[in-house]
């Protein structure tokens, strides 16, 4: 079987390519795969990438939130193909003749194509920010008609908080991969995360991958903390409650 924590994605956040490598060093093995985003693409690059995953690295999950017109985001897929990413995301809100540009380039790598992934409502918002950008309804709302939508524009996947798992598992299919960050292990902080669960109770719910950052890696010891979480994970530890202090 596979081990629950193999499902779990890694977030590598720093411009530091010694210091991504390194991490990317400590936690293999223990963690899924490898995510990285905006803050080291834009110091590091496409050869940054791969110098952290490497051509039979783990697998990468490519988190640059594509959010253009959609000629310009269906370049911005095909550009990136060559990096043999297994995930990709975009924004759900770019409408659904972006993800459907998104979706179309992924396919065109064939067999070893990304999965495109639609970004909902992040993680870091609540019901209070949304009011502020002009959306007055519930944010478990939103993020299910995003992810219908996300769904009905050909994504196979969406971004979304541990809190709206149960809720998109069961509006949009078994099949619908819920890539979820916001998870917080009962002793970690929460930090700029609002809509957070533990591990287990991500799982529990239904999340097909976790992404987990800071708890790993701005850990003192990010190898015994990745393994702590895949332990926890295999105990079922952290059940009830979450989060520290912010
Ligand atoms: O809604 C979202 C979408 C993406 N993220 C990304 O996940 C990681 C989370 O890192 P932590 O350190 O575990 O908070 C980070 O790279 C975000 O860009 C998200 O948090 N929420």
């Amino acid at each position: 079987m596979i081990p629950a924590a193999s499902r779990v994605f890694c977030s590598i956040d720093t411009t530091e390519i010694d210091g991504a490598r390194r991490l990317a060093a400590q936690v293999n093995g223990v963690v899924g795969g490898i995510k990285l985003g905006l803050e080291f693409f834009s110091a590091q690059g496409p050869a940054g990438i791969r110098a952290v995953v490497g051509e039979d690295g783990p697998p990468l999950f490519l988190d640059l939130k594509l959010h253009d017109i959609p000629n310009t985001v269906g370049a911005g897929v095909r550009a990136a193909l060559p990096l043999k990413p297994a995930f990709m995301t975009i924004h759900s809100s770019g409408g659904p003749a972006m993800i459907r540009a998104a979706a179309d380039a992924a396919a065109s790598a064939g067999a070893i194509r990304p999965k495109i992934l639609a970004v909902t409502v992040l993680t870091s918002l609540d019901d209070g920010d949304l009011g502020k950008v002009g959306q007055s309804v519930p944010v478990a709302d939103q993020v299910t008609r995003l992810a219908l939508l996300a769904r009905d524009s050909g994504a196979d996947g969406v971004v979304c908080s541990p809190a709206e798992v149960a809720i998109l598992r069961a509006a949009c299919g078994p099949d619908f991969i819920l890539m979820v960050p916001g998870i917080r292990p009962v002793w970690a902080a929460a930090n700029d995360q609002k809509r957070i669960m533990t591990p287990v109770q991500a799982l529990a719910a239904g999340a097909d991958h976790l992404v987990i950052g800071r708890p790993i890696t701005a850990s003192d010891d990010p190898a015994a903390a990745a393994r702590r979480i895949a332990a926890e994970i295999a105990e079922g530890v952290g059940t009830e409650g979450v989060g520290g202090a912010a």
